[in-house]
């Protein structure tokens, strides 16, 4: 989202809520109640109205949005509600059209495919490793949740270029105005937030093509896919203490649970980077393939799995998944308000300020 950390200034909200009504689409009722919440936090601050009860069904869905936001300041919401709507106006504009069946749409960084029974998601900034910017955070999530409702049986998350994806831009943390460093902390842990959730709540079979080198958000969120399948050139890096950060995308939960407790720990405590090969021992990766004949192989067993039938698979993916979703949620919740401190601490900004300056590589 353009100038992703500035402020957004009253003036930018009343644009952004003409901006709604003028949309081609409809943007579906999940971003419809995100929308809500962020609008009364907006205008009135963290909800303040008693729970409705369980049979009120769409008063109810309004209160669980905005009570959901917990003390999102308004400025912050202000914030979140301008770029949602700037990322669903472009994406109404064509910019990030979700691809129709047989049909391609771009948007900058994010490239969605559609065709065989498989909707590919490509990560494409190659010049940057793929690094997610915070347009690339709305984009996938915009076309997560229309790969859900589409026809096709799978989906696939892949990249473009020598990298699967370097992880959170770090150039994110730039455009953070001086004496606001709070807010934003708490407008990127509800981006942050809202992001894991469209995984955990994908509705169809995910799988992760891992075409290169995986840091990061990248590597945690691979325990939320349904298979892994990766280049022998492949490594699985999760550097968070030396970026005085903390695990997300649920890795604090799903990691131990699928290598155990001390080969999680070292890799997302201590940032040990696994081979592909390490990966697949530890159940991260499904298969491991020769990099030459990676593409070839792969795409030949994906197109073989999207001709099973649909309802069956998704069905099917849903049982697999449904006993851990709650739980997931909270461990989602959980992380994201611990990042949330963290991004404010002195080591991350010191660990950041260095590769930046670019002091440190990793
Ligand atoms: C407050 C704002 C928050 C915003 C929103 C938050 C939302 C959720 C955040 C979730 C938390 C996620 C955490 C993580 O993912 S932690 C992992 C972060 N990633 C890294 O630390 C990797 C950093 N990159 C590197 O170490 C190296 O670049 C790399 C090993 C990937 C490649 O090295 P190599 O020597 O082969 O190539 P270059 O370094 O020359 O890279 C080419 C160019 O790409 C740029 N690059 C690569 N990765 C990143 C990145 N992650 N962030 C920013 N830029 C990246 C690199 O700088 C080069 O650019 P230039 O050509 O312009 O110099």
């Amino acid at each position: 989202v353009g100038g992703p950390a500035m402020r957004a200034s009253q003036e930018d909200f009343a644009n952004a809520m003409s901006q709604v009504k003028l949309l081609k689409k409809d943007p579906g009722n999940e971003v419809k109640l995100k929308l809500y919440a962020l609008y009364k936090q907006a205008t009135e601050g963290p909800c303040n109205v008693p729970k409705p009860g369980v049979l009120d069904f769409v008063v109810k869905a309004k209160w669980d949005a905005w009570n959901a936001l917990g003390g999102l300041s308004k400025e912050a919401a202000r914030r979140s509600y301008v770029d949602l709507v700037s990322s669903l106006s472009a994406s109404s504009s064509g910019r990030a059209t979700p691809a129709a069946d047989g049909k391609r749409a771009d948007s900058d960084h994010v490239l969605v495919t559609s065709e065989d029974g498989i909707t590919a998601i490509t990560l494409n900034r190659p010049t940057k490793k793929n690094a997610l910017n915070t347009q690339m955070y709305h984009d996938i999530m915009l076309a997560l949740k229309a790969a859900g409702k589409d026809s096709s049986t799978i989906t696939v998350l892949t990249g473009s270029g020598d990298y699967y994806c370097s992880g959170n831009d770090l150039s994110n943390f730039k455009d953070v105005p001086s004496g606001r460093p709070e807010e934003s902390a708490q407008r990127s842990a509800v981006l942050l937030r809202d992001f894991v959730d469209c995984f955990i709540d994908f509705p169809k079979p995910l799988i992760a093509v891992v075409n290169g080198p995986a840091i990061g958000i990248s590597v945690t969120l691979l325990g939320l896919f349904d298979a892994v399948y990766a280049t022998d050139r492949a490594t699985f890096h999760t550097p968070f203490s030396h970026l005085g950060q903390s695990p997300e995308g649920c890795s604090s939960y799903v990691f131990p649970k699928m290598m155990g407790p001390s080969k999680a720990a070292e890799m997302l405590i201590f940032g040990k980077k696994l081979t592909a090969q390490e990966a697949f021992a530890q159940g991260l990766v499904t298969e491991v393939f020769p990099d030459s004949t990676f593409q070839k192989e792969v795409w030949a067993r994906l197109k073989a799995y999207a001709k099973l039938p649909p309802n069956s698979v998704r069905i099917s993916k849903q049982l697999l998944r449904s006993q851990e979703k709650e739980r997931l949620h909270a461990v989602n919740a959980e992380e994201s308000r611990a990042l949330q401190e963290r991004w404010v601490s002195a080591e991350c900004h010191d660990a950041i300020a260095a590769f930046l300056s670019r002091k440190a590589k990793l």
